[in-house]
């Protein structure tokens, strides 16, 4: 049983009103008609996870509903994830179920599929993995054809690597991504090629260089470098920073300076109110940034970055969170208007929204 009732035939009414909502809360703005991008309506998530519930003999994946946090719900159908962790559930919970080395203390799984047809696979414990479990993890990992991950209290266990490898077609280019274990990756493939879609064509044409925060493994800035003469991008995490330099060579982008900073501190450097030993190779005077884009968490711009987005001509501005990018525009009227919108449904059956503006400077 899902968790939540997941209903192909209510998507499109769903999607609807979540548009409705969406030209309610930017009506203030003038924002122009959004261009609406729909997500498959079944098997469309690429990430899942679950706790591994222990009865007698038995163990199930489960969730927990919000309003009853005690009761697990014993989940043996999850259509929403995409076909490859669908099929590879239930052949995993059997295997873990007649195998008691593997399913002793197994508290939780976590799934990571790509477009491209790979699987990871992490088994979290509430006890040290030794030699034992290797030897059954691999076994495992073998008859499933995943890549697969042990964790427990400060060890990890890497049986061959711990990252998958995306792939897929966009605007004619074939884009190759490292997606890492643990680090930040959207969630819903379909969804995610459409917002990279947007994305460069909205950018086409701007020319000049390009200031990107929050870039993560490097999803967008592949995407959108060919269309800018030099970019400069930031992240705080230094999994997807070491990710995004794999990235950024496996796809042969070379105009691309990649720093680990926050949103905070490149705002501070940019603003020539901080110096960072981490910049010292990077002419900041050099750049000629036409565009500024964002995607940041669901908190939104900060105030230092508010006020370095506000002496931009155009921000690109990717939002999980609806209500902090309104929060972020009405900071920015007074210098920019919205020029384009969109919204991606990247999480179906839920009331979030990925949403997507072209801020163009008054
Ligand atoms: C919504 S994700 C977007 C990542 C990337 N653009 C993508 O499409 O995969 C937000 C990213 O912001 C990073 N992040 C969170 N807080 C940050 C901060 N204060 N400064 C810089 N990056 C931050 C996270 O590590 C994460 O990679």
């Amino acid at each position: 049983m899902p968790l939540t009732r997941i209903d192909p035939v209510q998507y499109p009414s769903l999607l609807a009103e979540k548009v409705s909502q969406f030209k309610r809360d930017f009506a203030p703005f003038g924002v122009p008609e959004p261009a609406v991008f729909r997500s498959a309506a079944l098997h469309y998530r690429l990430r899942a996870e679950f706790r591994m519930w222990h009865e007698g003999d038995r163990v199930d994946y489960a969730m927990f509903a919000a309003a009853d946090p005690k009761q697990p719900v014993v989940i043996d159908d999850f259509p929403v994830a995409v076909e490859s962790i669908c099929t590879a559930m239930p052949r995993l919970r059997e295997l873990l179920q007649g195998n008691e080395v593997l399913k002793r203390s197994l508290f939780q799984v976590e799934f990571l599929a790509t477009l491209s047809g790979e699987l990871m696979i992490g088994l979290i414990y509430h006890r040290p993995l030794d030699e034992r479990w290797e030897a059954a993890a691999r076994e495992l990992a073998a008859k499933l054809g995943v890549q697969l991950i042990g964790r427990s209290r400060k060890q990890k266990i890497v049986l061959d690597r711990d990252w998958v490898l995306e792939q897929f077609d966009l605007n004619g280019r074939s884009l190759r991504y490292k997606q890492v274990e643990g680090s930040f990756t959207q969630p819903n493939g379909g969804v995610n090629r459409q917002m990279l879609g947007w994305a460069c064509e909205q950018a086409a044409g701007l020319g000049g260089d390009l200031l990107e925060l929050y870039c993560g493994n490097g999803n967008f800035t592949i995407a959108l470098a060919p269309l800018f003469g030099r970019v400069l991008a930031t992240e705080v995490s230094k999994s997807s920073v070491n990710a995004a330099h794999y990235n950024l060579e496996a796809n042969g982008i070379d105009n691309v300076a990649m720093v680990r900073m926050s949103s905070d501190e490149i705002s501070g450097a940019l603003a020539r109110t901080r110096e960072f030993r981490r910049m010292q190779d990077i002419d900041l005077d050099s750049y000629r940034f036409s565009t500024l884009f964002v995607d940041p968490p669901r908190s939104g711009l900060d105030a230092p970055t508010l006020a370095l987005a506000a002496g931009f001509e155009r921000i690109l501005y990717i939002s999980c969170n609806p209500q902090t990018l309104q929060e972020n525009v009405a900071a920015l009227q007074s210098t920019h208007a919205v020029s384009a919108a969109a919204v991606f449904d990247q999480f179906p059956y839920t009331h979030h929204l990925e949403c997507g503006l072209l801020l163009t400077r008054r």
